[in-house]
């Protein structure tokens, strides 16, 4: 079974244990008394506008292994914050990334960026999740759900004021992700299937993107050269999680790429 197919396996099981020890009725009652949700839309750049990255807190993923298991995620999310990230996007899939839910919950406390929870969302019990832990917007990747699925996503994350950013990566899944109304839409350059990085496929599904959608090219984003070449196809916003992590100075990689 692909990785993909894997982590969905053990994220049913997981929801439905969560849902156990939390009922979605406590979860639906936290979420109404909560303040309105940022825009991710708004702070993310048109086509052709400058460059905006989404700054990502995430210890450890399938194809890297370990990157850095006692990152402290609220730290790591103010020290973007200072770097002038334009949002923050929390790791929360515990097996495959090292990451926890409390991690968004620590996050909000520290930072006023609009947050994005990065899981593999199959059911609207993890959007009230997100919500209730101060998310701003959430992950939905076409290639985890039918287009039913997705587009029910889409109107739960509506529902609850959450932008989606639907992550996409071949061109049946952009189509999907438009016919689901997906208003911002992330081009992962990563294939969730073989873990393999290839930017080329940002360069060829983002022009198919209506300008009124904001596009974030997701994935192997490391350096002003990356982010220059990414432009090229019409890129302005760019997730970046590994190489964040990994510098020793998070502030001055985020300019760099910002100046590239
Ligand atoms: O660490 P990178 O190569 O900069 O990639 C960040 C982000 O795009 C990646 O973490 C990601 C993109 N889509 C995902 C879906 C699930 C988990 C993780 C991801």
């Amino acid at each position: 079974m692909s990785f993909l197919g894997e982590i969905l396996c053990r994220k049913a099981a997981e929801v439905e244990e969560r849902r156990r020890k939390t009922s979605e009725r406590e979860l639906i009652t936290r979420a109404s008394d909560l303040p309105p949700p940022r825009s991710l839309a708004e702070a993310l750049s048109p086509r052709g506008g400058p460059v905006r990255v989404v700054a990502e807190v995430k210890r450890a993923s399938p194809s890297a292994g370990e990157i850095a298991a006692a990152l402290d995620a609220p730290a790591q999310a103010a020290r973007y914050a200072a770097g002038g990230a334009a949002a923050v996007s929390i790791l929360t899939d515990g097996p495959g990334f090292g990451g926890a839910l409390e991690d968004l919950a620590g996050a909000r406390r520290q930072v006023a960026l609009p947050l994005l929870r990065k899981d593999f969302v199959i059911d609207r019990y993890q959007l009230l999740e997100a919500r209730v832990a101060g998310a701003d917007a959430a992950l939905l990747i076409a290639a985890a759900l039918s287009e039913d699925g997705l587009a029910g996503l889409v109107e739960d994350c509506a529902a609850l004021q959450l932008t989606p950013l639907v992550e996409v990566h071949d061109e049946w899944e952009v189509e999907a992700a438009l016919a689901a109304g997906a208003q911002v839409v992330g081009v992962n350059n990563r294939n969730l299937k073989t873990m393999k990085v290839d930017l080329s496929v940002s360069e060829r599904l983002l022009p198919m993107l209506p300008e009124t959608v904001k596009a974030v090219a997701e994935s192997g984003v490391r350096t002003a050269e990356d982010v220059r070449r990414l432009r090229a196809a019409g890129a302005a916003n760019f997730l970046v999680g590994e190489a964040l992590v990994r510098a020793a100075d998070p502030a001055a990689l985020l300019k760099e790429l910002m100046e590239a």
